[in-house]
């Protein structure tokens, strides 16, 4: 792992529990959009100052880009994170779990999946844990914050807090018998061949579905199965962004001995033309997405 990853697994921890601690006293809507047009809540807003300042301050960084934000912040030569600074954010209503995704690129933005050097995930369930591809491994953390404390005393001025992350599982792999699904969107709105897969998939395993794809997605690389956000009657595309979700999920379970899949190829496969693409998104075990692509190519 280089100097620069490391960096940035340790900022990512340190970093944790101030945003998780942020949360409270930031669950009310704000007036601005983000650049996929959805409102922004103040916890949004206040990960992703955060994020920013503390990621282009490491050394070997040089730009950051993130769903809250039209543009890249260029900030000299380095790699490129891209970051979805709180995922499942309409969670934070009925507190339930959110989580922080980076893809962390040696490419400028946009860039192919191929060009993630380190994918990683935080998850804010009843502990705070951290998964991370680097090198083609995924190894889940669990981070212990050694000063717990209001969110009143967070501010974006203020230096890391004291944290730690200890590995819990290195070389984490799918169960080879998955147990769990969960899918996205409307139903009525699905298109029809996803419709068939998922009445077929409903038979074999138990619906696990919470609303925040990090937490939808810890289960599958826990209990093994799929998560998807499939293309949509509305939006061909779906909802979820290739940058800052689909890339960085697709490598932490692709190293997990999973498999992902925009409906025909893998997610790391797909060619970006904008910043804020979005992306049809399909996780899991190999031959769950095997059978997902086989069912819409024979719909197609
Ligand atoms: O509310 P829906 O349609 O089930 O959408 C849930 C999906 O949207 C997301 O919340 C989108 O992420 P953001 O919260 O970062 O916008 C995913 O985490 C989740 O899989
Ligand atoms: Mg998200
Ligand atoms: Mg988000």
């Amino acid at each position: 792992m280089s100097d620069t990853v490391e960096a940035v697994l340790d900022t990512l921890a340190e970093t944790a529990p101030e945003i998780r601690g942020g949360l409270v006293g930031r669950r009310e809507y704000q007036d601005g959009e983000n650049p996929s047009g959805e409102t922004q809540l103040a916890a949004d807003v206040h990960a992703d100052r955060l994020l920013e300042e503390r990621l282009l301050a490491i050394d070997g960084v040089g730009s950051y880009a993130s769903e809250e934000r039209d543009e890249v912040i260029e900030d000299g030569s380095g790699l490129a994170v891209a970051v979805d600074p709180l995922d499942g954010s309409s969670n934070i209503k009925p507190n339930n779990s959110m989580g922080t995704i980076v893809g962390v690129y040696d490419a400028p933005l946009p860039a192919s999946g191929h060009d993630l050097v380190a994918a990683v995930y935080t998850l804010y369930g009843p502990i705070t844990t951290m998964m991370a591809a680097v090198d083609g491994t995924t190894t889940e953390y669990v981070i212990e914050d050694s000063e717990a404390r209001s969110a009143s005393d967070s501010s974006s001025g203020q230096s890391p807090r004291d944290s730690e992350r200890h590995v819990a599982t290195e070389g984490v792999e799918l169960p080879n018998e998955p147990t769990v699904y969960g899918f996205g969107g409307r139903v009525p709105d699905w298109t029809p061949e996803f419709t068939d897969y998922a009445r077929e998939i409903e038979q074999e395993l138990k619906l696990r579905y919470g609303g925040a794809m990090i937490g939808d997605v810890n289960q599958v690389l826990t209990y093994g199965g799929v998560f998807a956000y499939p293309a949509l009657e509305s939006d061909p595309n779906g909802k979820l962004r290739l940058q800052f979700e689909a890339n960085p999920m697709a490598a932490i379970v692709e190293a997990a001995g999973g498999a992902s899949s925009d409906g025909e190829r893998s997610l790391l496969d797909v060619e970006p033309e904008d910043l804020h693409d979005r992306v049809p998104v399909h996780l899991g075990n190999r031959d769950l997405i095997d059978r997902l692509e086989g069912a819409l190519a024979d719909g197609g």
